[in-house]
């Protein structure tokens, strides 16, 4: 039986509002809308049934690997300033092509960033996004089945629609981590409460050991509305628009058919911050030049639309061993024991995302706000080369041949990284299309590290994951033992120089999958604004973006609770819009 009831519209069908896109801020657009009756809404989405497997969240991030169908399978342009130890210079980019979208194929983490990211987008001239405001719309959304003290409850929100919970596994690893923390000064908190900085195992989108996606959420209690119609294979290629620029509908294959569905009210365009502007510019609003050479007819010289491209780059590699038995070993993963935790009490390794075991938010350089970040790390008890070798170095694509030997050291021992990850980089990619064909895969260019600044971050960074590896807790606790394997193409700097590290985050940067910003939300004055502050497309009528892409700046954290938020808050403003009462 699949798990959400879905529908075959006629090929012309008319709606109030079309929702391109099924993900993570689409589900609650869609839900939030249908809850006015005399709304019919129509829900377009290219993916399809997520799988099975998808909700296990101890193997659910193998749907995130290349050649998965529930994935676009994207992949980075190759880059200048980073990624040199991959294949081309190239990494996989991947993003939920299913219902549900990224929320399907993430890792579940459940971090809403920092109080003043949200302030900062109001104060560059968007209001309605401070912190006071977008707070009400994270406790709005949750379920939380956290623990609660006098300290984090103000912060959170239960019978919501999401359920959030405490991971309920961790390996010795996890235990570790918070202990080196305290040792060395850093308090352990619920990170989504009153401070930010410290070290934490992550809440996660996890409802009864299962992963709860988005669209479990938002879509599934609600598709039995008689308004609300969820259409599952429907690639949208093409917005339409009258001689008013008003957006009057859209063009979307089907079963290779091409149909068309015609919108009331209005479009609005969910399709996460590759796809969004993707579809903006296939639809002749963009940079001028950009459409000119690829023969699309320009309907809004938009420069903005793809750029400003901005994610939480990584790096990969700096590992520690640890004896067996500490950390997410496969055997211990998928071994039987695991399985019968899993099966009758929905416990065990099996219930939490695969090797996630906790995060941390410093900062590091000198001066500043000292209760905004700017890096988080991630310590996942797995390690490039060690017992999930393949999945970890296919994932992110390793030169195989230049890495074999580096790789082979390490074969068969448990160990873990920690990533030092920026929090907000310096450094701005694109969005571009590859052709005027909708199905062609944009050209994804985040030009990681092309900002100096971020690499002596993460210079900084690496100094500070070393230190966490480095105390009595990991050190005596677990034996960690930090690899000290020369990296190939940076033997030639004396080992563990500033230098051999620059070199180090050259090679092994790389994505975390937190694409936003590509159409971006700014006032008139700014030139590569794409939204108003209530999401609507400059230059044109009835039409709006709704999801990661319209974040003017990153979110200090992971991003796909910004991203449901951000799915509330847009329907909000639309009721509004249309005369009807809200209620926050
Ligand atoms: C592998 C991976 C791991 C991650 N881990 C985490 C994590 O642990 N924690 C965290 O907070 N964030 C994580 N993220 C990021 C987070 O999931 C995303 O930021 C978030 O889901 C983005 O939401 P969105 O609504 O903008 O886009 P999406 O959720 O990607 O939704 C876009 C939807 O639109 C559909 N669509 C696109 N184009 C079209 C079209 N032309 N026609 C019809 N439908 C279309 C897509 O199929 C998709 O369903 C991860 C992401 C990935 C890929």
């Amino acid at each position: 039986k699949s798990p959400f009831p879905t529908v075959i519209v006629d090929d012309e069908v008319t709606v109030d509002f079309i929702v391109v896109g099924s993900g993570s801020a689409g589900s609650p657009v869609a839900a939030r809308l249908s809850e006015v009756e005399e709304w019919q809404v129509l829900v377009l989405e290219a993916g399809g049934q997520p799988s099975p497997e998808s909700a296990v969240p101890g193997i659910s991030s193998f749907a995130a690997l290349e050649g998965s169908a529930m994935n676009y399978n994207y992949r980075t342009t190759p880059q200048k300033y980073a990624q040199f130890s991959y294949t081309n210079n190239t990494t996989p980019y991947p993003s939920g092509k299913v219902i549900g979208g990224s929320s399907v194929i993430n890792y579940m983490m459940y971090n809403r960033g920092n109080k003043f990211d949200f302030d900062r987008w109001a104060a560059l001239g968007n209001p309605g996004w401070d912190y006071q405001t977008v707070l009400k719309y994270f406790k709005k959304l949750e379920d939380y089945g956290g623990q609660l003290t006098a300290e984090n409850r103000p912060y959170h929100g239960t019978g919501g629609p999401l359920r959030v919970e405490n991971k309920r596994w961790g390996s010795a690893v996890m235990t570790a981590f918070l202990a080196a923390g305290l040792e060395l000064g850093h308090p352990t908190l619920d990170i989504n409460a009153g401070s930010q900085m410290g070290f934490n195992t992550p809440d996660v989108t996890v409802k009864n050991g299962k992963r709860h996606t988005a669209a479990d959420a938002f879509l599934r209690p609600n598709l039995q509305r008689p308004n609300l119609r969820l259409q599952s294979g429907s690639h949208v290629t093409k917005i339409l628009f009258d001689d008013n620029l008003k957006a009057t509908g859209v063009e979307y294959r089907q079963d290779n058919k091409t149909k068309r569905a015609y919108a009331r009210k209005e479009v609005v365009v969910c399709a996460g911050a590759i796809d969004s502007p993707k579809l903006l510019l296939l639809s002749g609003i963009g940079p001028q030049q950009h459409l000119q050479g690829l023969g699309i007819k320009t309907l809004v010289d938009l420069p903005g639309v793809g750029e400003n491209l901005q994610d939480h780059p990584t790096v990969f590699g700096i590992s520690w061993s640890v004896p067996k038995g500490e950390a997410s070993s496969v055997k211990r993963v998928l071994g039987p024991s695991s399985k019968l935790l899993y099966k009758h009490l929905r416990k065990g390794p099996l219930s939490a995302p695969l090797g996630v075991e906790g995060n941390a938010w410093m900062r590091l350089e000198e001066g500043g706000d000292p209760t905004v970040p700017d890096m988080q790390f991630l310590i996942i008890s797995q390690a490039l080369g060690f017992n999930f070798d393949l999945l970890l170095s296919s994932a992110i694509s390793l030169k195989n041949k230049e890495y074999r030997g580096y790789l082979k050291a390490l074969r068969g021992i448990e160990g873990f990284n920690i990533g030092p990850m920026l929090t907000v980089p310096k450094s701005r990619g694109s969005v571009t299309l590859r052709s005027s064909d909708p199905f062609d895969p944009p050209l994804i260019d985040p030009n990681f590290l092309s900002h100096p600044d971020d690499v002596e971050l993460f210079l900084k960074g690496i100094k500070f994951a070393l230190a966490i590896g480095n105390t009595t807790a990991m050190r005596d606790g677990i034996g960690a033992m930090f690899v000290a394997e020369p990296l190939p193409g940076c033997q030639t700097h004396p080992w563990g120089s500033d230098d051999y590290w620059r070199c180090f985050t050259r090679h092994m940067a790389s994505t975390t999958y937190h694409p936003a910003g590509t159409c971006k939300m700014a006032p008139l004055t700014d030139p590569l604004g794409v939204v108003t502050s209530t999401l609507k497309v400059r230059g044109v009528n009835g039409l709006r973006v709704i999801d990661a892409s319209i974040m003017p700046y990153i979110t200090s954290a992971n991003t796909n609770a910004p991203a449901i938020m951000i799915g509330e808050r847009g329907a909000d403003f639309i009721k509004e819009d249309h005369g009807i009462q809200i209620n926050i």
